[in-house]
């Protein structure tokens, strides 16, 4: 198939719509954002949500490649990382110029086998034409998984309950993160984000061959990031590096805290963070 790289631009409004569910799934007390209001960090993956139409949507759920994103033969989509660099503020019911570009399509050697690497660059332009968001997003394509000969069991109906509001405090500077079903499948609602690895069961379990639902990348980083907005901090962020390192499962307990004062991890049973955020605070715009 032949493809090539193109600019996709695109007006769009800041929605308040998805910016009150990020609210609502998260709990926490912290302010509601709403029209007028700045943008928290990295809303803008929930304010900006897209919605492609049904027909154009591939087996794992996303579009079928070859369109925007290039013809990656290698089936496993996930989330892995990217930049953000903040120059001003997004005003929630604005319009915004979104442009969106393929930058490099890479294939490497990963300790779990093939990847290709594929870095997306995005520019968010305000109602006054400022460049207001720069953002670099890395999404990484694998090879199929093993998949188990038997099916896993779905685990203790209680796991697949409601967790209840996902935030808890469990010491200074740590908070405990709760992941369940509902919550990943109102995150997926929220971010149009049409993936089924992160809410249908049996695709990701026995076709993916992971061992669960499968957190989002935009959600693990978004908790690290209201983590400042749960402990008051209101400094400018200049920039946001997010790496989503290893997959966190539904319902796998998840520990928010430091790993030094300027990056953030979520942390599962052993030290090797499943994600990781470094802030660089300074001219950038501070939180709503
Ligand atoms: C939304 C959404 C989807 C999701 O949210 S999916 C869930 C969130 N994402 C994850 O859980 C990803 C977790 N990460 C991993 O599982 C592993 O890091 C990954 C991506 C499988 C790679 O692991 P490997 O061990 O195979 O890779 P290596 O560490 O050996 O590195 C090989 C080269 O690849 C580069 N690389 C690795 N990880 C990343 C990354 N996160 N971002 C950018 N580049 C990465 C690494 O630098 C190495 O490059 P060299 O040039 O040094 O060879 C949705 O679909 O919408």
């Amino acid at each position: 198939m032949s493809w090539e790289p193109h600019t996709l631009t695109t007006r769009e409004t800041v929605e308040p719509g998805p910016v009150a569910a990020l609210s609502a799934l998260f709990d926490d007390g912290t302010p509601a954002v709403g029209p007028g209001d700045a943008l928290p960090p990295l809303w803008h993956w929930l304010a900006l949500a897209r919605w492609p139409v049904s027909s154009v949507l591939g087996a794992d759920g996303h579009p079928a490649r070859g369109s925007f994103l290039p013809p990656v033969e290698l089936p496993r989509r996930m989330f892995a990382g990217g930049e953000v660099a903040f120059h001003a503020p997004l005003v929630v019911g604005s319009t915004v110029r979104r442009q969106a570009r393929v930058e490099s399509v890479t294939e490497k050697a990963g300790r779990s086998g093939r990847l290709v690497v594929v870095v997306v660059t995005i520019r968010l332009y305000d109602e006054r034409d400022r460049l207001a968001v720069e953002e670099r997003q890395d999404l990484i394509y694998r090879e199929a998984g093993a998949v188990p000969e038997q099916a896993a069991p779905a685990g203790p109906a209680a796991a697949l309950a409601p967790a209840g509001a996902p935030f808890a405090r469990v010491g200074e500077g740590a908070w405990r993160f709760a992941t369940d079903p509902t919550l990943l499948m109102r995150f997926s609602a929220a971010t149009s984000n049409p993936h089924r690895i992160h809410y249908d069961w049996p695709y990701a379990t026995r076709v993916e061959g992971y061992p669960g639902l499968v957190v989002h990348g935009p959600l693990m980083t978004l908790a690290l990031a209201e983590v400042l907005r749960l402990e008051g901090h209101d400094a400018p962020v200049a920039r946001m590096r997010h790496r989503n390192r290893k997959p966190l499962f539904c319902g796998r307990p998840a520990l928010l805290r430091r790993i030094d004062a300027a990056t953030l991890g979520v942390f599962g049973q052993d030290d090797e963070p499943h994600s990781t955020l470094a802030i660089e605070f300074g001219e950038g715009f501070g939180h709503a």
